[in-house]
């Protein structure tokens, strides 16, 4: 840029994702000049090819383990025929209508120069998409993750899977092999197996496994009982082309071991890299490590003070990057208060909520026992059973657990919670650990009767129980009696 010159834009987006498109409206509607730069499809991932699909998916898989499950209750159904081109079709819609929300057209209407094309640095404070040179104020990279494609001998000729294609089959998989059981793998296992396919999960560790292992260890019981077939601590040594008579692809899968897995397709879900290819960093002079872009922990770049980075490919220093969807909304918060407001806003995790969408849902809130001894906690941790409601009785929910990590004077640091629909109980954690609430509040609660969320309010009550039975409780009542 010219000496004195003011530059084309006040904020240049890269990546029309959860995070850019964030970033964009509210740079936007504070009046600020923005362009939003978008190589792929409106909307990023979540939309097309994560989140949104998935949960649609996940929905029918759901519905048919509904219709198999009704004689549970008394209601005999004939086993329930899916129709793959209209379950095609239902995700297809869900896709449709979430869409004209992140679409070029809505943004453009907010004032946003929408430049469909690839963006790359030309220089620190110059970017350069579609023919066109951005001179920036800010420059925020928004680009997100893609899944990682792991280096497996023989896996050039075997046609595999991403999130980016698994959802374009035009039939349903007869053998789903799925490398990876973290939050893709497992999702997308139950998902299939529910709707009719057979489902083996190679994991190299154990699957949900940044998740408590009490936990999961109950989603694994109900992955098995769903029928998907989890083989772990168990490391793929290769991969090898192996079609049908007619012609339609396959593959066998040979394990360490020797093991031989026959499949029909292979998803690859062993976790995510940021997409730092193309951006040349280096002309931008943005520091970055295979984790994804270097930040503070107000996302700003540790090396070009004008570049800013959110969503999945940012990695705040000392925090690293999360790849959820809310985070991403987070993130442009924080960047509304740091690069806009100049003020001394920062990246939180503390009180993170995340939900693998199984059935049962698993969500973690805040840290989990090993997280919180590894920072040096003293922790208290209480459980109880979902299946012991009444609610999950009248339900028939076989499998649940809540577990609670406290410190020992009950400050509540963390909730993993295995049920029906955990995801919903998440908002109320989030929030008694944001705000460093007490056990008390959550044992103190009035709950609507008959919930699942009772199981919560009596693992906090635990943490009462023995104080309350004392023997100095005891004798003080025994004192108040006399009371006239
Ligand atoms: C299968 C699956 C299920 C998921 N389910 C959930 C869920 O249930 N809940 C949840 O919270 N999270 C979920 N996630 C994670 C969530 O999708 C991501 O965290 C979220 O999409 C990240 O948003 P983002 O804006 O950082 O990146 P993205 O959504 O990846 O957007 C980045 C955009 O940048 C564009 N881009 C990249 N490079 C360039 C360039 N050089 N020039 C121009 N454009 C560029 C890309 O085309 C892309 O559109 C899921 C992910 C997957 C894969
Ligand atoms: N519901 C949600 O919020 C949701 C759903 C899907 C994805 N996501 C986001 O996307 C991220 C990525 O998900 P993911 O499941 O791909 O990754 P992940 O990193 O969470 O899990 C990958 C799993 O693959 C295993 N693995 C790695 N290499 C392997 C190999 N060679 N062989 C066998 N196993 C191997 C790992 O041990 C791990 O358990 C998540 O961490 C999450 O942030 C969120």
């Amino acid at each position: 840029m010219a000496f004195g010159s003011s530059p084309d834009f006040d904020v240049v987006v890269i990546g029309a994702g959860a995070a850019g498109l964030s970033t964009a409206a509210f740079s936007a509607g504070l009046g600020l000049k923005v362009a939003l730069i978008e190589r792929g499809t409106m909307g990023g991932d979540c939309l097309n090819f994560g989140c949104v699909p998935s949960k649609a998916m996940l929905a029918a898989a759901h519905a048919a383990a509904s219709a198999r499950n009704a004689h549970r209750f008394g209601i005999r159904l004939p086993p329930p025929e899916i129709d793959w081109t209209a379950l095609r079709a239902h995700i297809g819609g869900t896709i449709d209508h979430i869409a004209p929300t992140d679409s070029e057209a809505r943004f453009r209407a907010m004032g946003v120069d929408v430049i469909r094309a690839s963006a790359h640095f030309a220089a620190p404070d110059v970017v350069e998409a579609g023919g066109r040179r951005l001179t920036f104020r800010r420059c925020v990279i928004a680009a997100g993750s893609q899944a990682i494609v792991p280096d497996i001998p023989g896996l050039g000729p075997v046609p595999w899977l991403t999130n980016e294609t698994i959802f374009d089959l035009e039939e349903p998989p007869g053998h789903l092999i799925i490398l990876g059981g973290g939050p893709i793998g497992l999702e997308m296992a139950q998902a299939h197996a529910r709707l009719g396919c057979l489902v083996t999960v190679i994991e190299a560790g154990r699957i949900a496994g940044r998740d408590d292992p009490e936990l999961a260890d109950g989603l694994r019981r109900a992955l098995t009982a769903d029928g998907v077939t989890l083989l772990e601590g168990t490391k793929l040594a290769s991969v090898e082309p192996d079609p049908a008579e007619d012609g339609t692809p396959g593959l066998v899968a040979v394990l360490a071991d020797g093991r031989r897995i026959g499949g029909t397709h292979l998803l690859l879900a062993v976790g995510r890299a940021p997409r730092l290819a193309g951006l040349d960093l280096e002309a931008g002079q943005v520091a970055h490590t295979k984790a994804g872009i270097t930040t503070d922990a107000g996302l700003r770049s540790t090396t070009n003070r004008r570049v800013f980075a959110v969503g999945d490919i940012a990695d705040p220093v000392g925090i690293g990057p999360r790849a959820f969807t809310h985070v991403a909304s987070q993130h442009a918060g924080v960047l509304a208060r740091a690069m806009l407001f100049r003020l001394p806003a920062k990246v939180d995790y503390a009180a993170l909520p995340r939900v693998t969408y199984t059935d049962p849902e698993l969500a973690q809130i805040g840290m989990t026992e090993e997280e919180a001894r590894k920072a040096g906690q003293d922790v208290r941790i209480l459980r109880f059973p979902v299946p012991e409601t009444d609610r999950a009785v009248a339900e028939r929910v076989p499998i649940g657990l809540v577990k609670l990590v406290a410190t020992k004077s009950g400050v509540l640091l963390g909730a993993g919670i295995l049920a029906p629909h955990a995801g919903e109980m998440a908002g109320t954690f989030a929030l008694m650990i944001g705000r460093k609430m007490k056990l008390s509040t959550l044992a103190g609660l009035v709950l609507p009767y008959p919930t699942l969320a009772e199981a919560a309010k009596r693992a906090a009550g635990d943490f009462y129980a023995p104080k309350l039975m004392s023997p100095l409780v005891k004798r003080v009542v025994g004192l108040l009696k006399r009371l006239p």
